[in-house]
């Protein structure tokens, strides 16, 4: 018998993407995706009747390089931008925060390991390869939002990143529930980060279903250890849905 929930042909399956379908890297660009990946997200999908989305901090485009040919529904810049499964993207194109680039561009240069990362509506700022200036670039951003309570502070996996209030995973899920494939079906969302617990809190209001990967404090119901474990367990998934559509 296997512990972790099963999906049903009723289920829809919201995953976070670093940490959870990839293992986390030194930079951001150098993840591996592994080859099996694309389809299996695809068959899956298609099992769900589309009810598969991607719930990330990074761009879409981003996303879609990285899984390339596959373009399912997926909220990237957590939640800033929002594709629905036929493929409409939501979301306001704001110009890029130029205030934000200026206030750090002398931190990079002064220390070349830090890795600055602009996206549509935020900037993020990785400290993975020197884990010691965490404080210094966390000044650096607070400072730089001091007079502007449009936008907030959020932290990840050795980074911190700025971008305007009002966004998160969790209203995202929220908004692919309500309308379809995704409307009236048991939600179950996956992800590593402090950044989802706001979408585990959502499933749960839908009566759904949350797993963490990895070790850390958590309001996720489920564990996983790893993510090859959750490769393992969306295999062991997309047999049993294929059974499913077989009989
Ligand atoms: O919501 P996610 O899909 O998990 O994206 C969260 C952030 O992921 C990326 O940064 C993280 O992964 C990098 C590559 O493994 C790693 O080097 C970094 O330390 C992690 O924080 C991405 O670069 C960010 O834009 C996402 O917000």
């Amino acid at each position: 018998m296997y512990e972790k929930p099963i999906l049903s042909t009723q289920s829809a399956l919201f995953l976070d993407f670093d940490g959870t379908l990839v293992d986390l890297a030194e930079e951001p660009c150098s993840i591996q995706v592994p080859a099996f990946l694309c389809q299996l997200l695809n068959d899956i999908n298609e099992q769900l009747s589309g009810s598969l989305a991607i719930i990330s901090g990074r761009q879409i485009e981003v996303l879609d390089h990285f899984l390339k040919p596959l373009k399912i529904a997926t909220a990237g810049v957590h939640g800033i931008e929002r594709r629905c499964s036929k493929g409409l993207i939501h979301g306001v194109k704001y110009p890029k925060y130029d205030f934000l680039f200026k206030a750090c561009i002398k931190l990079i240069e002064a220390f070349p390991s830090l890795v600055l990362e602009q996206k549509i509506m935020s900037l993020a700022l990785h400290f993975r390869k020197a884990p010691e200036l965490e404080k210094l670039c966390r000044d650096v951003f607070e400072n730089a939002i001091k007079n502007k309570p449009e936008f907030t502070l959020i932290s990840g996996k050795y980074v911190i990143e700025i971008m305007p209030n009002g966004f998160s995973k969790g209203a995202a899920i929220l908004d692919y529930m309500k309308e379809k494939p995704f409307m009236g079906r048991t939600p179950v969302f996956i992800g590593d980060d402090l950044t989802d617990e706001t979408g585990f809190e959502a499933v749960h209001c839908c009566n759904g279903i949350s797993i963490k990967v990895g070790s850390g404090q958590t309001n996720a119901q489920h564990r996983f250890n790893n993510v090859a474990e959750v490769h393992k367990w969306l295999l062991l998934n997309s047999d049993f849905l294929k059974k499913k559509d077989n009989n």
